[in-house]
């Protein structure tokens, strides 16, 4: 008999889906108040083990990193074989272990995170100008419009060396379109991955509809790509190396089979990125500018700060940083309190593995629910407040050897864009609080502005942030 944790009882067939009923990180969080922190659900077909506590995801990414390695993809990200191409739903393999190598030395080594400083703040340059100019026409603007397509050009650039949309069209260009509805569609729990036997119904539509924009954005791509491919080939375009060229140039590490990677990779590649890293990016900024609206102290103190560090004369650049504390401890408290990915993604057993005394059978779906570790009174006081005092003068942080505070995972499988993320989301707030006084709209308090939670790909406001800028004396 197996020792498995402890969860609800479960009906026949459908097991604990009726427990699930609003948000599933709210949920999951429930029933850690009658289970435990390690807790068993079985969703239909799919065994499930949901870790809720520091203690328990220390036990999984110190001990079981590598048993629990793999990813438990959804079903409907076989389409346009994706799931094939992808570095952050493949499974443990050598395929992984390349794509991983390849984005860690392009977005994790600081070399080339920091020679790439001038594309993100040409990038947050533009945002300001056209903040600037719609402040002057309208009284209110929503933030979200202009961090998104910020975070776009940004990688875009990085990526690609070239911008993928601009602030003058009004709904976002195809690109941005087709990305939104892809994420609105892979933002739905699809009950095909709980009942396998279901897959040829596709009764939610999500498969039907992840093929369609996955098709959309891959054919955006592939045009980019073969545009690269054919300025190789002539040696034409300019000398500075991108990540597209890093994918371009693979020949193999001389180790395993893979020695080139096929152009619909490099497409998948390309495109995953923007996934993974532009909503994540984006909405985390929106939460903390979203919390220091509501909490004027901490708006104070941290323009104070940027006004100390900067003096009165240049805009806040990203060597300042490491000097910005307050700004570093705001941005850590908004992801304790909103992170974008609240159940990280989900890992799977590649074994039968004995966790924390439990047996753990090969195939199931490993879930952290970070949102719940992270407001769980046993690692933080008063968890629920926004506090970014509590960051100062501690050594803990996101980077992942913390495990109460976990926004980008850990282990093997954390977050390839860590660093550029931190330092996107901090400079971008810094230049916004530098370059603006705002305010909220007349009609929103810090009482009644609206901070509950939309779920999608990433948890992001229900009600779009809307702020009022009035420009402080010109510094950039
Ligand atoms: C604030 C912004 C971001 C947050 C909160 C975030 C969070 C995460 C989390 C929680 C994971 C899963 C970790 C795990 O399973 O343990 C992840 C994985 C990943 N992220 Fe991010 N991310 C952000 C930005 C980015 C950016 C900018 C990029 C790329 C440019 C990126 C690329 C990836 C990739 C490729 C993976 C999969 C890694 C793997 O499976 O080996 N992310 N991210």
């Amino acid at each position: 008999r197996l020792r498995l944790p402890p969860g609800p009882p479960g009906w026949p067939i459908i097991g604990n889906i009726f427990d699930l009923r609003t948000q599933t990180h709210r949920d999951f969080d429930r029933l850690k108040s009658m289970y435990g922190p390690v807790l068993w659900l079985k969703l239909g077909n799919l065994n499930t083990v949901v870790i809720q506590s520091a203690a328990a995801a220390a036990e999984l990414f110190k001990k079981h990193d590598v048993a629990f390695a793999d990813r438990k993809a959804p079903d409907s990200l076989n389409a346009c074989d994706y799931i094939k191409g992808s570095l952050a739903e493949a499974p443990y393999d050598e395929y992984w272990r390349i794509l991983r190598r390849l984005s860690l030395s392009e977005l994790m080594v600081q070399k080339r995170i920091k020679s790439s400083a001038q594309l993100r703040k040409e990038c947050i340059d533009k945002m300001i100008q056209w903040i600037k100019k719609d402040a002057s026409e309208f009284c209110e603007i929503q933030l979200e419009k202009y961090l998104t397509i910020m975070t776009y050009n940004q990688l875009s650039s990085f990526m690609l060396t070239r911008d993928i949309t601009d602030y003058k069209s009004e709904t976002g260009n195809e690109f941005l379109e087709a990305m939104r509805n892809f994420l609105c569609w892979q933002g739905k729990p699809d009950v095909v991955d709980a009942f396998e036997f279901l897959k040829w119904l596709d009764p939610q539509g999500i498969r039907r509809h992840t093929r369609m924009y996955l098709e959309q954005l891959l054919k955006i791509v592939s045009v980019f790509v073969q545009e690269r491919i054919q300025e190789r080939n002539l040696q034409k375009g300019n000398n500075t190396r991108d990540f597209l060229d890093a994918l371009l140039d693979y020949e193999g590490d001389g180790k395993g089979s893979v020695d080139k990677l096929s152009e619909k990779n490099i497409n998948i590649i390309i495109l995953e990125m923007f996934v993974a890293g532009t909503e994540t990016t984006s909405n985390t900024t929106v939460w903390t500018m979203a919390e220091l609206l509501r909490s004027p102290d901490s708006m104070s103190k941290l323009k104070a700060e940027i006004d100390r560090v900067t003096g009165s004369s240049r805009a806040v650049e990203e060597n300042d940083i490491p000097e910005l504390t307050y700004l570093r401890a705001v941005v850590d408290e908004t992801m304790r309190l909103h992170p974008a990915l609240p159940l990280l993604l989900p890992r799977k057993a590649r074994e039968d593995t004995e966790f924390m005394g439990y047996d753990i059978p090969k195939g199931t779906t490993v879930i952290v629910n970070a949102w719940a570790i992270h407001r769980d009174p046993d690692s933080w006081e008063d968890p629920l407040s926004f506090k970014p005092e509590r960051f100062l003068n501690s050594n803990i942080n996101h980077k992942g050897q913390h495990y109460e505070i976990i926004p980008f995972g850990s282990g093997r499988r954390s977050c390839v864009g860590m660093l550029m993320a931190e330092r996107t989301v901090s400079l971008t707030l810094a230049r916004l609080i530098q370059s603006f006084d705002w305010e909220l709209p007349a009609n929103i308090s810090p009482e009644t502005l609206d901070m509950s939670e939309a779920t999608g790909f990433s948890l992001r406001m229900s009600t779009p942030l809307k702020g009022v800028p009035r420009e402080r004396e010109a510094k950039c």
